[in-house]
């Protein structure tokens, strides 16, 4: 970990700086290494990692590393902290491109050049073998346009006059010539150019590429703030992921095909199956120590075998919440939480009370809540994340308090997502209809409410 110079405390920081800060020092750490040649993109976002390089380097974390800057503040920036500095004329080839964005669409397409940066950062992206988004959430959208109205375009001042007048024609909305602030007349870029703001109709789909293709084919128009090529999911924030539920339920799935990432099980058998004999409960309650009822998951394993009611493939089984983190790690074995074994009525202290091979399905290890499972999540925006050992619905109300920067994804009638947030916290637009409770003095409880399991389900894993 290294300590951040010169900027505000995060103390005195808003939450959108914060987040900003965040996203910058985590790729940092993450993605810059010794000997990196780094090519660092433009804007406030990037402020903040040229920060984190300047303590890393002074600490002598990163000895060799060279910065591509890609505009003039940046170099600014860059040379201010005592940066080793290059260009693509003496270092062509960058290991990474770490840039900030405007909009994030869930293509990970992005618009950038808000800042007036945009064909500098395209050719040092373009020098480099991967390319990282650094972004607050206010930034991502489903769709472009949702959160950033206007895509920049950089054009020689030479044509600009006849390109205001044609490409409202052929492509629709408003095209207007970026004015300076504090200058008369418009801005000007680090090229020498001008740039075009284009207002584009929200009223339809696009294909962004062939846009970005029939822009950059006109005369006059240097290039598009229409970035593509980002590398999924490095910017994100999340390391570690909780997932509780209800208890008692059980569901059986087929291990092998589970680990491709193909889900072959059985419905969910819920705490209110109500079918199981009394013969069978009193055998199960035999083992001790725990009363057996209908629907916890022994019985209801015990009643479907009984009855022959299970696949020959599924041979493996958990709660809704263990398939789920199974599947995200693509895991092949199946940990259980001791709270979500004993809500199956024969486990204690660890073990099941059962005789071993009693069933056709591989009962799941009982691990202590707060172990994570040995896999972590293989891709996505949460690769390389790792996941607890899901928690029964009790320590649901518990776990996210205690552990700070933990949210606890619940897969129960009624799921919640809940975290705690700095008591000044408030959701950016696009979140407006989460809900920010009252917690204690220092913190409130954030709460993302209404989300059935399976909508929870499917969202997480898409993303
Ligand atoms: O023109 C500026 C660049 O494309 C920036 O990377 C982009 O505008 C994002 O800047 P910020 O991090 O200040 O929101």
């Amino acid at each position: 970990m290294v300590s951040m110079p010169k900027s505000a405390t995060s103390e005195q920081r808003s939450p959108l700086e914060q987040a900003k800060h965040v996203a910058a020092f985590t790729a940092g750490e993450k993605l810059v290494k010794p000997g990196c040649r780094l090519g660092v993109g433009s804007g406030s976002t990037v402020k903040y990692l040229v920060d984190f390089l300047e303590g890393a380097f002074k600490a002598n974390h990163l000895p060799g590393l060279i910065c591509v800057p890609t505009s003039f503040m940046t170099k600014r920036w860059l040379l201010n902290a005592g940066l080793p500095v290059s260009d693509l004329d003496a270092t062509p080839e960058l290991d990474i491109c770490i840039d900030g964005a405007d909009e994030v669409d869930a293509n990970f397409t992005l618009i950038k050049g808000g800042g007036g940066c945009l064909v500098q950062e395209k050719i040092v992206q373009s020098a480099s073998k991967s390319f990282y988004v650094i972004a607050d959430s206010s930034k991502k959208s489903r769709a472009l346009g949702e959160n950033y109205s206007s895509i920049p375009i950089e054009v020689l001042p030479f044509g600009v006059q006849p390109l205001l007048q044609t490409l409202p024609e052929k492509f629709g909305g408003d095209f207007r010539l970026r004015m300076a602030m504090k200058r008369v007349g418009p801005v000007i870029t680090d090229n020498n150019c001008y740039i075009i703001d284009w207002e584009f109709p929200k009223d339809r789909e696009y294909d962004w590429t062939t846009i970005h293709k029939d822009l950059s084919l006109i005369p006059g128009v240097v290039d598009t703030g229409l970035f593509f090529n980002c590398v999924n999911g490095c910017g994100e924030n999340i390391s570690k992921i909780a997932i509780a539920g209800q208890m008692h339920g059980i569901v059986f799935w087929e291990s092998d095909a589970l680990e491709k990432g193909d889900l072959n099980c059985s419905k969910l058998y819920t705490w209110q199956f109500p079918k199981c004999s009394e013969r069978i409960l009193e055998k199960l309650t035999s083992y001790g120590p725990i009363t057996v009822f209908p629907g916890y998951g022994c019985a209801t394993l015990s009643y479907l075998q009984e009855n022959r009611l299970l696949d020959a493939k599924w041979n493996s089984c958990g709660t809704i919440m263990d398939l789920f983190a199974t599947l995200l790690t693509r895991s092949s074995f199946v940990l259980i939480g001791a709270q979500n074994a004993n809500s199956w009525g024969c486990a204690r202290d660890g073990e099941w009370t059962i005789p071993k091979n009693q069933f056709s399905v591989k009962m799941p290890q009982i691990v202590l809540d707060g172990t994570f499972l040995t896999k972590t999540v293989p891709k996505g925006s949460f690769s390389n994340a790792k996941v607890l050992v899901p928690f029964g619905d009790l320590q649901t109300a518990i776990y996210p308090f205690i552990k700070d920067h933990t949210a606890v994804l619940n897969i129960g009638t009624a799921a919640q997502i809940c975290c705690l947030v700095p008591n000044d916290y408030r959701p950016s637009k696009e979140f407006e209809y989460l809900r920010v409770d009252p917690f204690n003095k220092d913190r409130k409880l954030l709460l993302a409410a209404g989300l059935n399991g399976g909508t929870s389900l499917n969202t997480f894993l898409s993303v």
